[in-house]
């Protein structure tokens, strides 16, 4: 559809976040990505690359620095021509079509607005450049500029704004055209920790108030985890695991996601049977799952699974020394050496059972691994 014909965004439907979690009603495929694969010279940082991301979706790129998380958004851009595979947008194939020519609006992290322009310039950009009247330009740019909070800010200079506002001006410019797929790449990273707390939120409702298909590279697992619908985990050019935040937080799929999404207590075990481990000597009760016995694995728990007490009033107790103590607000992190072997074991307390405990550095105590959190992951290859 033509940008002209397009209806203004205040006559959206507003739409729930809920899409990837409830698939009551299946949703259309918006992008599609079959089997991308990109090579620099000899190094491949995109491994056969499958992924579908629907209409209406928050989808996040998550992984450490390098992992390609860049290089696979900058595909769908246009802007970097992958080796082989094939992208589809909307049931059209896009794969060979330039930047120009593909539905989608982009922020960088670096905001990228023309210095020289004023705000409402640099948000009628594209419109200029897609044939708008100067009527509709000027309508759209009010709208775009109360959508994102900065009425009356038409005439200023990007430099005239704060790091956030300028932010803000670059998805309002990115958003003008009202394309298809909303790109943003690590939007958030060069802004203080404070205005990026608030322009996620404020990012977030955007997006669920227009319903715009939108994926975002970042590398901080706490913006995937309280933005995204779905996070795609990536390590080492490949994709280690697609699912919703809750999905990745409690059913990691492996060691690395365990590890890379949120805090995870990862212990050295061999496996004793379906369902059990050996930590050491002591042999642990663990999730079921189908590592053959006597194979070097790894036990995953998280701290705030752990149970600390100060009696050995469970059979399997691991006992243990606490080491460090850190206040972290809202619940206290607590490292325990476990006497049995050379190993740490971190646990999450809130502060009324630290208090009781009487929890401090040097203290003996008791530590439990319920077996419906100990998950057993391959030893990681990496
Ligand atoms: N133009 C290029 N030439 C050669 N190697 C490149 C090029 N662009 C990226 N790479 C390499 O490809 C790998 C993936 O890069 P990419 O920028 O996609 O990583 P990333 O996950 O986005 O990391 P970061 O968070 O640090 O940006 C890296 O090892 C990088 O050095």
């Amino acid at each position: 559809m033509h940008a002209l014909q397009k209806s203004s965004i205040t006559a959206f439907v507003p739409q729930t976040s809920t899409l990837a979690g409830s698939h009551h009603s299946s949703p259309q495929v918006c992008l599609k990505i079959e089997a991308l694969t990109k090579q620099f010279g000899e190094f491949t940082a995109l491994k056969t690359i499958d992924l579908e991301i629907f209409e209406g979706e928050f989808v996040c790129f998550l992984g450490p620095s390098g992992c390609g998380k860049t290089t696979l958004l900058r595909a769908i851009a246009g802007l970097e021509m992958q080796s082989s595979g094939r992208i589809f947008q909307m049931d059209k194939e896009i794969s060979t079509l330039p930047p120009q020519k593909r539905d989608f609006g982009i922020v960088f992290q670096s905001y990228a607005l023309f210095p020289n322009l004023t705000i409402a310039d640099n948000i009628a950009y594209g419109l200029k450049s897609q044939g708008y009247c100067k009527t509709r330009i000027r309508e759209r740019v009010q709208e775009l500029l109360t959508l994102i909070g900065l009425e009356g800010s038409d005439a200023k200079y990007p430099a005239q704004l704060s790091g956030g506002q300028q932010q803000r001006v670059a998805l309002a410019r990115a958003l003008a055209t009202e394309p298809g797929l909303l790109l943003l790449d690590e939007p958030l990273s060069a802004l203080d920790a404070r205005v990026r707390l608030h322009l996620r939120q404020q990012i977030k409702s955007l997006q669920q108030a227009l319903g715009v298909t939108t994926v975002m590279v970042t590398h901080d697992q706490e913006e995937a985890l309280t933005m995204a619908d779905r996070i795609v985990v990536m390590n080492h050019g490949v994709i280690e695991q697609i699912g919703t935040p809750k999905e990745i937080y409690r059913h990691p799929v492996n060691a690395f996601v365990a590890g890379f999404v949120g805090s995870m207590n990862l212990l050295p075990v061999e496996v004793a049977s379906a369902s059990g481990v050996l930590l050491g000597i002591q042999h642990l009760p663990c999730l079921p799952h189908e590592i053959n016995n006597g194979d070097s694995a790894c036990l995953g728990i998280r701290p705030e699974e752990v149970v600390l007490t100060e009696q050995d009033d469970a059979s399997g107790s691991l006992e243990a020394r606490v080491v460090h103590v850190e206040y972290l607000g809202s619940f206290m992190r607590v490292t325990c050496d476990l006497l049995m072997q050379e190993q740490q074991v971190v646990v999450d307390l809130q502060h009324t059972d630290a208090e009781r405990m009487n929890i401090a550095v040097g203290r003996d105590v008791f530590l439990q691994l319920p077996q419906c959190y100990c998950r057993i992951f391959e030893q990681q290859v990496h």
